[in-house]
């Protein structure tokens, strides 16, 4: 299934040609850890996937992985047709252009306003025309309803507003794709709500993708296309919500259910 040469526009596979994001036989590991072995993954345009499963066992590795920041030791990642795990770190900026990743903390700078943050990926990729920075910044903080708050630093912020930050930064450079990595952690019911209602607008009004990290299960039954689980570095579910609460996997229903031994 391996390409034998470096090509960014080459597409992927033909039998999953239509997929936006592809894992192909993902395997990875640190040390004598293994931490992914043989991931098969794939998202279609527009799609929202959450990844579960108990702590370590590689959800944020897998996100890292679809935006290039880890090299699987073996296996294919594509990306809109680029193969990713093929590119050098200097070629990847339309992967980065099409996919945004939102970490756990927002990753803001505390010394810039909230404009600042969101304006920073603009700037970053040589725009200078002030209008339309203003133009744009305005929008993506009206997208996260946070536009009266543009001048506050992320210091003086909510943790769901900071978060709130983190999306508008994500779509403002007009991303395909979102990875979120737990986004509704450390927020309450309500926070978490609003959080959950914002990725739901990104997909209705910029049919962005999502692949989203959560431990939330009720978010996952808002928000979610397809669920996969991943266990002992390898998926172990993969399907609907409904699918997900239906199945007959005790490992599954233990872990949704929040039964100890999953982790075991
Ligand atoms: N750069 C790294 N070097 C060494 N080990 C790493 C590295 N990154 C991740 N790991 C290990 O890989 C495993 C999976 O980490 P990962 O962050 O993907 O877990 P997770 O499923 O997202 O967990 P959680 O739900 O607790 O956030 C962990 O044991 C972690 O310590």
């Amino acid at each position: 299934m391996a390409e034998s040469s470096s090509n960014m526009t080459k597409p992927a596979p033909a039998e999953s040609g239509r997929a936006f994001i592809e894992l192909i036989n993902v395997s990875k590991r640190f040390g004598s850890q293994v931490v992914l072995d043989n991931v098969n993954l794939s998202l279609q345009h527009g799609e929202t996937l959450c990844i579960i499963g108990p702590s370590g066992e590689g959800k944020t590795v897998t996100l890292k992985h679809i935006i290039g920041l880890l090299k699987p030791d073996s296996g294919d990642i594509y990306v809109d047709g680029m193969h990713v795990n093929r590119l050098k770190e200097r070629e990847m900026a339309p992967i980065r252009q099409k996919v945004s990743m939102l970490f756990q903390g927002g990753a803001l700078f505390d010394n810039l306003t909230v404009e600042q943050n969101v304006a920073f990926p603009l700037l970053e990729h040589g725009l200078r025309d002030r209008e339309e920075i203003d133009r744009r910044v305005r929008a993506a903080l009206q997208a996260v309803d946070l536009d009266e708050h543009r001048f506050k630093y992320p210091t003086s912020l909510s943790g769901g507003m900071r978060k709130r930050t983190g999306i508008a930064r994500a779509i403002i450079d007009r991303s395909e794709c979102i990875l979120y990595d737990e986004p509704n952690s450390g927020l309450d019911p309500i926070g978490s709500d609003i959080i959950d209602q914002m990725i739901l607008r990104m997909q209705r009004r910029y049919k962005v993708t999502s692949v989203i990290v959560t431990h939330d299960m009720r978010s996952i039954f808002k928000i979610a296309n397809r669920v996969a689980m991943l266990y002992r570095g390898q998926i172990r579910f993969l399907g609907t919500p409904q699918e997900l609460r239906d199945s007959q996997d005790q490992i599954v229903q233990d872990f949704i259910n929040g039964r100890s031994d999953v982790t075991g």
